[in-house]
């Protein structure tokens, strides 16, 4: 009798290309002949369309964050360096640019590591004499140091996730499920979790990627299926509540996803149904693997309880993305929580996947010593 669980898989994914197609940069800085400008790709338009945002200001880059034009923990912090080093450039106030965009969105504490540093880069320079031009020139420095940082650090995520897939799931095939976004739409390079996923795809390990649609913005069947399908990658995608049909199925050998913030005893905040799926992977004895920078990690916060959650408009929830009140899913004035993040306890994390290695099981001072091994120090502390 065929097993009364089993799921039934359908290969909805293209072939596996044998040329991956490059995703267009998510961010890129641009000396124009009227100043300077960051350009985005504008997420909320993926991926029916590839439009690009021309940022010539702060307020602007600030609503493109708000509004998750540019989104993703690491591609926000990159993307506040850069927005510091605009205001330096065009001689806008400094701090007052960076109090906007550190405040731009709570939870994801690259956001206001990378505007720290820029700004840390920008008074140094003047605290040395610099000049006003000069000063400009070193935030943007900074901001460019930052991107390819981030830009390796995706690679070396990449190959530590590869090497601790390769020991949790022995003989290779990998079925991983994995939640929202985490390719090279967060990043400066190919990302986080996905990093890890396109890793395994290319050493020919990959055998299934399962993609949760990711309500109430669908990240993950707009930009993550978006980015599997150009790299040829062999996706399904799945509404979120189907996700525990597939571990009761025992169609899911890994989960990897990524973080917006982690705190130092390990608590993980990542995109809102996160926790659910740690303890479902808990459950089935399945490894839950958060793969983030340590830029992500924030010493200052000590414990899950300390981390601000995001709150979005409940909009987001009750009308379908981009459509406004045109296409409403819920009778008009029907209220919604809609928190962007939860958090999940370290005890519910397998491993934590940085750039400098792995930590597993997940403890402070396992935490601590990996951020430790950065070249500037753990981010957050070294500014
Ligand atoms: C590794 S950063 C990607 C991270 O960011 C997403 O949040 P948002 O789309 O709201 O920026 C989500 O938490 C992802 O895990």
């Amino acid at each position: 009798m065929a097993d009364q669980h089993a799921a039934p898989v359908t290969a909805s994914a293209p072939l596996s290309r044998t040329e991956a197609v490059p995703v267009v940069p998510a961010l890129r800085w641009e000396d124009l002949p009227e100043g300077p400008v960051i350009v985005l790709l504008d997420q909320r338009r993926l991926p029916a369309a590839e439009v690009e945002l021309v940022c010539t200001d702060v307020p602007a880059l600030v609503e493109a964050i708000r509004t998750l034009a540019v989104r993703g923990a690491p591609l926000l912090g990159v993307a506040g360096a850069y927005g510091l080093a605009l205001a330096a450039v065009r001689g806008f106030d400094v701090d007052e640019a960076a109090e906007l965009l550190a405040h731009a969105r709570p939870t994801a504490v690259n956001l206001a590591y990378g505007v720290r540093r820029a700004l840390s880069a920008h008074h140094a320079a003047l605290k040395d004499g610099a000049g006003a031009q000069e000063a400009a020139a070193a935030t943007l420095a900074a901001a460019r140091a930052l991107h390819r940082e981030d830009a390796e650090a995706s690679e070396r995520m990449a190959e530590h996730g590869l090497a601790l897939l390769q020991e949790l799931v022995p003989g290779g095939g990998f079925r991983v499920l994995t939640h929202c976004n985490t390719g090279a739409l967060v990043s400066g390079g190919e990302g986080t979790a996905l990093a890890v996923a396109g890793a395994a795809h290319r050493a020919g390990e990959l055998r299934r990627l399962w993609v949760d649609e990711t309500r109430p913005l669908l990240q993950g069947a707009r930009l993550t299926a978006y980015e599997a399908a150009r790299a040829g990658m062999p996706y399904t995608l799945l509404t979120d509540s189907a996700a525990g049909s597939l571990f009761s199925a025992g169609e899911v050998d890994a989960v990897l996803v990524g973080a917006d913030r982690i705190a130092a005893d390990g608590s993980v905040a990542n995109k809102v149904g996160s926790y659910p799926l740690a303890v479902l992977a808990r459950y089935h004895h399945v490894p839950f693997v958060v793969v983030a920078p340590t830029t992500t990690v924030d010493p200052r916060t000590p414990d899950g309880a300390s981390i601000e959650v995001e709150q979005r408009s409940g909009l987001e929830v009750t009308e379908f993305p981009g459509s406004g009140a045109s296409a409403p899913l819920a009778p008009l004035g029907t209220q919604a929580y809609n928190p962007a993040f939860d958090i999940t306890p370290p005890e519910l994390v397998t491993a934590i996947v940085t750039e400098n290695g792995v930590v597993s099981p997940v403890t402070e001072e396992g935490l601590a010593e990996l951020c430790a091994r950065s070249r500037s120090g753990n981010g957050m502390m070294s500014i």
